[in-house]
């Protein structure tokens, strides 16, 4: 493992922000941690960067304790979402920068920092001023930066959170691909399961300073560990007071399984191929359906039919959780 956190607590005054976590982060993966706003990701990232100090607990790197190292001892790099750079030097001489400052020969230098803008496609753009990059230009900068002093561990936070949908998308397929050619360890920080589950190898769940989950992006979709995490990686719905995806429901238009539950269409929504469903049930339930278009064609679903739901065999569904943990107990239906 690269980075080793065990039993690290953080408190801001009385506020706990990270509460005795302990996690394993595989070398050479691209790990995510996930998780919503204000739960503790960004924290978690910057006690492993050393840029806060756990009051309890310990941090490994590469096999070095560094719970009381200076960032600057740890040997990692780091990419905040607003990238600071050295506005009155080039994109080359900003990339040069941590080089330069290790006095490296000049030639190695060069062709390093040209290695690294290769890299992240901004060879052409060497001898430009960071104002005259896009913001996307501006975050593949940082990496270059940061990936200059060749670090052991690269963290990044929210590297593209500031940026628009589509760049984003762009930069995630990309952060993706510059990992499979550089395989350095990668820690990154987003709220975006989408992106979470899309780019990484590893995602470790964060909610209210814990650890709820550490797996593989499939590990956390099929068998989550508890109702937090599954609404968290996609859309949940209840039916019969259990928390199942809106895909995983089967639609019918009589009663064929047993424990079928009875409801009425009131609301279908066509988007795309997909039609989603609002179906109130006898017990005041709102369930939501997902279905795809030629099967609610089959079905003649429209507002104020009755129909039959039940899950799909093999859905994953849960109780839903009023306290945690005892309550949640993954159940899949065979
Ligand atoms: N320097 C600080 N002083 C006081 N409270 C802080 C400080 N830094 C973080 N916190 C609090 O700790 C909690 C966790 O913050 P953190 O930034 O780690 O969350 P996050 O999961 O990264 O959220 P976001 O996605 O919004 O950045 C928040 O409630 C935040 O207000």
């Amino acid at each position: 493992m690269s980075i080793e956190v065990k039993d690290v607590t953080k408190r801001f005054g009385d506020f706990v922000a990270l509460e005795d976590v302990t996690v394993s982060i595989p070398t050479g993966r691209l790990t995510a941690l996930l998780g919503p706003s204000g739960g503790g990701k960004s924290t978690l990232l910057r006690v492993i960067a050393g840029l806060e100090s756990a009051d309890a607990g310990s941090v490994e790197i590469e096999g070095i304790d560094a719970t009381r190292l200076p960032p600057q001892k740890r040997n990692v790099g780091f990419v905040f979402q607003h990238y600071a750079a050295f506005k009155h030097m080039t994109v080359a001489k900003n990339v040069a920068f941590g080089l330069e400052i290790r006095k490296k020969p000049k030639d190695e230098v060069a062709d390093r920092v040209h290695e690294l803008l290769e890299l992240v496609h901004l060879d052409q753009f060497a001898h430009r001023l960071p104002s005259q990059l896009s913001g996307g230009q501006r975050q593949r900068m940082a990496l270059a930066r940061a990936l200059a002093v060749e670090p052991s561990v690269l963290l990044l936070d929210e590297p593209f959170g500031a940026l628009d949908a589509k760049v984003r998308k762009e930069l995630r397929d990309w952060l993706r691909r510059l990992h499979d050619e550089v395989h350095v360890t990668t820690v990154f920080v987003t709220h975006d399961q989408e992106e979470a589950l899309e780019v990484s190898d590893e995602i470790v769940v964060i909610n209210n300073g814990r650890v709820e989950q550490v797996g593989t992006p499939d590990e956390l979709y099929d068998e989550p560990a508890n109702d937090f995490v599954m609404s968290f990686l996609g859309e949940v719905t209840t039916l019969g007071g259990r928390v199942i995806r809106p895909h995983d429901i089967e639609v019918s238009s009589a009663p064929l399984v047993v424990g079928a539950v009875e409801g009425t269409v009131s609301r279908v929504l066509r988007i795309g191929f997909e039609v989603k469903l609002t179906v109130l049930t006898l017990d005041g339930e709102a369930v939501q359906v997902q279905l795809t278009r030629p099967l609610a064609a089959a079905l003649g679903v429209r507002e104020g039919v009755t129909v039959w739901l039940s899950p799909v065999a093999g859905a994953t569904v849960m109780p839903a959780r009023p306290s945690r943990p005892a309550a949640t107990q993954l159940t899949t239906v065979s």
